[in-house]
C-alpha cells in the first residue's frame, strides 16, 4: 500500500473540519479531509441548516395569521412537516454538493471513510473500498458530537428518535409528538413542530434554557412568545422509561407520571464523538466529560494534533467550530498565536423569537469587577419591526461604566442572528460603542435599534464623551 503525505489532515467534515480544510488549502498547505458519513457533518445534514430551513417555514406560517389585516386575503396556511422535511432535504443536498465541489476545486484530497490514528503521524482510513494509510505532519480532530440519551432510554426507529434520526430517516407518522428536553433543541423544535402542524407535549426537567447565559428578560420574552402560540413547557419531568407499541409511545418520569403520543423526540443533550479514532495510539486525552483536552490554542497533549468544535466543547455550536478552525489554521501557519475566546463567539436560539448573545452577561461582568452600564432599545416602536408585524424583542448592550468598553450584548427578535454580527467584530471593544453610534444606517431598519441602545447607554450613564467623542 502506497502511503500519501499531507501537511494537514482533518478528521470530520462538519463546519469545523470543512472550514479548516478550506483555510489550510487557501494558504498553500497540502490538505486531506476524512468523513465517514455525509459530507458537511451535523450542522449541514442534521443541525443548523435544515433547522433554519424549518424555522423559516414556521415563521411564515405564524406570520400568515397577520395576512388578512395586511391585505393578503384568501389563504389559510397550515403546516405539513413531511413536505417541510423534503424541502430541507433539497436545500441540504444542494449545499452539500457545493461544499464537496468547492473542496475538490481547491485541491483538498477527500477521503470517504473512518479515520483512525495508527500513531501521531499516521492515519488509517477504513472504507467500503478497503484500507488506506496516510502520513501527515499535523492533524485536526473535528469529529463533532452525537446525541446523549438518559440512562435506560434507547431509541426506537419511527417511535423514539433523536434529531439526528429525524433528519436522516424522515418524519414518522402521527401528529401527537412528545418532546423531551428544555435545552436549545427542545426550545427550537417545540416552536417549529407546533407551527408545522404537530401537537407537542413538551416535557422539560428544568425551565427552558435554564442553563444558558441569556438574561431573565430574554427568557421571559421567549416564554411569552411561546405562550402566545399556546406552547407551554411542562417543567419538572425527568424521563426515566419509555414503552413503544405499533400505536405509539408512552413516556414515564421517575415519579410515575406518564404521557402518551404518536412518537417521541429526545433532545437530551449531545456529547463529543471520539470512538474508533485510535486516540490510544497518541497522547491525546479526554476530560471527564469526554471532550478532547486542549489548551487555549486548541493543541492537544500530542504535539502536532489539534482539536476543534463539538469534540472540544463545552459550548457546542457551529459558530464555535468555525471560530476554532480559524484559530487552529492561523496558529499552524503563524508565529504569533491566537487563543480561543468562546465568550466572543455569537450564540443563537431560533424559536418563537430569535435570541442572540455575545460577550459577558451581567453576572460575569460583575464577577470580573466591572460595573455594567446597560443600554436598551425595544423593537416595539421600530418602524421596520412594526411594518413587519413583528415588534417583539429588544437590543440590550452592556458596557463598563468607567471606560465605555463593550462587555456584552443581547438581541432578541427577528433577524437577531444577523444583527449580532454588528457586535461580533474582532476589533477594539473599547471603541465598539463609538463605532456603532457612528455607523451610517439604513432607515427604517432593525439595526437602528443598536444605535439607539448605544446612545441610550451613553446618555444614561454619563459616557457621552467616550461614546460620542469630546465636545469643544
Ligand atoms: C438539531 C440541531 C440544530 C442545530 N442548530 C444550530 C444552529 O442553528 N446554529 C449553530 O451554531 N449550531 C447549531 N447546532 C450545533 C452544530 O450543528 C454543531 O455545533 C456543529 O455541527 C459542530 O461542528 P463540528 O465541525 O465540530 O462537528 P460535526 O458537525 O458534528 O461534524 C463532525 C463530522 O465528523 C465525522 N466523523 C466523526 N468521527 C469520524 C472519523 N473517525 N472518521 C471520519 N469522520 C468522522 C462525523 O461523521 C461528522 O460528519 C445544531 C445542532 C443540532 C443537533
Ligand atoms: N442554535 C444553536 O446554536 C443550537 C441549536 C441546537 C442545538 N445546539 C447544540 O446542540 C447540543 C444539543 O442540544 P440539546 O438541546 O439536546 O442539549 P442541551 O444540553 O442544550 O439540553 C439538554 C436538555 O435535556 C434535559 N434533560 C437531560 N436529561 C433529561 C431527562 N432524563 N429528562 C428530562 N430532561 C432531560 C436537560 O435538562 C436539558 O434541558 C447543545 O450543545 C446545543 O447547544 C445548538
Amino acid at each position: 500500500m502506497k502511503t500519501k503525505n499531507y501537511d494537514i489532515t482533518i478528521i470530520g467534515s462538519g463546519p469545523g473540519g470543512y472550514r479548516a480544510a478550506v483555510l489550510a488549502t487557501l494558504r498553500g498547505k497540502k490538505t486531506a479531509i476524512i468523513e465517514n458519513q455525509t459530507w458537511g457533518g451535523t450542522c449541514l445534514n442534521r443541525g443548523c441548516v435544515p433547522k433554519k430551513d424549518w424555522h423559516e417555514t414556521a415563521k411564515w406560517i405564524e406570520q400568515s395569521r397577520h395576512f388578512e389585516k395586511r391585505g393578503v386575503v384568501g389563504m389559510a396556511l397550515t403546516g405539513d412537516m413531511t413536505q417541510a422535511w423534503q424541502h430541507q432535504h433539497k436545500v441540504v443536498e444542494t449545499v452539500r454538493a457545493s461544499y464537496v465541489d468547492y473542496l475538490k476545486r481547491l485541491g483538498v484530497h477527500l477521503y470517504n471513510g473512518t479515520g483512525c490514528f495508527l500513531d501521531p503521524r499516521h492515519i488509517q482510513i477504513q472504507s467500503a473500498a478497503g484500507l488506506a494509510e496516510i502520513h501527515t505532519e499535523t492533524s485536526v480532530i473535528a469529529t463533532g458530537s452525537v446525541p446523549s440519551l438518559p440512562q435506560g432510554i434507547t431509541t426506537v426507529p419511527g417511535k423514539a428518535l433523536t434529531s439526528d434520526m429525524l433528519y436522516d430517516d424522515g418524519v414518522p407518522s402521527g401528529d401527537r409528538v412528545i418532546m423531551v428536553g428544555g435545552g436549545v433543541i427542545g426550545t427550537e423544535f417545540a416552536y417549529i413542530f407546533t407551527q408545522l402542524g404537530k401537537q407537542v407535549e413538551w416535557l422539560t426537567h428544568a425551565p427552558p434554557l435554564a442553563h444558558t447565559r441569556y438574561s431573565p428578560q430574554a427568557k421571559d420574552t421567549l416564554k411569552a412568545a411561546l405562550a402566545a402560540l399556546n406552547i407551554h413547557p411542562q417543567a419538572g419531568f425527568r424521563i426515566a422509561r419509555i414503552e413503544t407499541t405499533t400505536a405509539g409511545v408512552t413516556v414515564f418520569d421517575d415519579l410515575g407520571k406518564s404521557v402518551q403520543g404518536d412518537w417521541l423526540l429526545l433532545a437530551t443533550g449531545r456529547h463529543a464523538f471520539t470512538e474508533g479514532l485510535g486516540l490510544e495510539n497518541t497522547n491525546v486525552t479526554l476530560d471527564d466529560r469526554g471532550f478532547v483536552r486542549t489548551n487555549t490554542m486548541l493543541e492537544t497533549e500530542e504535539p502536532g494534533i489539534y482539536a476543534i468544535g463539538d469534540a472540544v466543547g463545552p459550548i457546542m455550536n457551529a459558530n464555535q467550530a468555525l471560530s476554532d478552525a480559524q484559530i487552529v489554521i492561523h496558529n499552524l501557519l503563524s508565529a504569533e498565536k491566537q487563543e480561543r475566546d468562546p465568550l466572543w463567539v455569537p450564540e443563537l436560539v431560533y424559536s418563537a423569537v430569535e435570541l442572540a448573545r455575545i460577550g459577558m452577561d451581567d453576572d460575569a461582568a460583575e464577577d470580573l469587577g466591572f460595573e455594567p452600564a446597560v443600554g436598551f432599545a425595544a423593537f416595539e416602536t421600530s418602524p421596520r419591526a412594526l411594518g413587519q408585524d413583528d415588534s417583539v424583542g429588544f437590543v440590550r448592550l452592556l458596557a463598563d461604566m468607567d471606560s465605555g468598553e463593550l462587555l456584552g450584548g443581547e438581541i432578541v427578535g427577528r433577524d437577531a442572528g444577523e444583527l449580532i454580527h454588528l457586535l461580533a467584530g474582532n476589533g477594539n471593544r473599547d471603541e465598539a460603542l463609538r463605532k456603532i453610534v457612528e455607523t451610517r444606517v439604513n432607515h427604517p431598519s432593525r439595526a437602528e435599534e443598536l444605535v439607539n441602545a448605544a446612545e441610550t447607554l451613553a446618555a444614561r450613564w454619563g459616557l457621552e464623551e467616550r461614546i460620542f467623542g469630546a465636545t469643544d
